[in-house]
């Protein structure tokens, strides 16, 4: 793969997790494209999870992680860009599917919901799993239209 860029954002709910995030992706030979936020101040998840998207649309980046407090609105954001398909994952078998059957190309992750131990897991999980193309493609190429 020659695009190994990892486009990371949250909001205020997940800092310390998405920093966590983008040191253990780096740490295995991904290089992470952090874009914050970096405070803690309140922020709004909409404005972090279309930025991040758009990084993965246009190719820049060629995975996107994305973190609020339950992963459920900054993935309602991103999904919402041409060409995103993201989901949240709270499980292991769901954070290898998305890849395998749905080709996701970024995950969402709730810092309220989660450990540290556990996304880094799932992190791993997305990341290790190749999409597995055949029936899965045809469907996915549906859900583009
Ligand atoms: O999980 C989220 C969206 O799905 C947000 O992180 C959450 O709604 C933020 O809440 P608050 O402003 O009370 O910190």
């Amino acid at each position: 793969m020659t695009n190994k860029r990892i486009v990371l954002s949250s909001d205020h709910a997940a800092i310390d997790l998405r920093q966590a995030i983008a040191a253990h992706v780096a740490a295995k030979g991904w290089e992470a494209v952090d874009i914050g936020p970096t405070t803690t101040e309140s922020t709004h998840y909409p404005l972090h999870g279309k930025a991040a998207a758009e990084k993965v649309a246009s190719g820049e980046c060629r995975f996107g992680i994305i973190v609020c407090g339950t992963g459920q609105g900054i993935m309602m954001a991103a999904n919402k860009v041409d060409g995103i398909r993201c989901g949240v994952c709270s499980d292991a078998f769901s954070a290898k599917m998305i890849r395998a059957h749905n080709d996701a190309n970024m995950m969402a992750l709730g810092a309220r919901v989660l450990g540290e131990g556990l996304a880094l897991d799932l992190v791993d999980a997305f990341l290790e799993t190749e999409f597995e193309g055949g029936r899965h493609a045809t469907r996915v190429g549906m859900i583009e239209g």
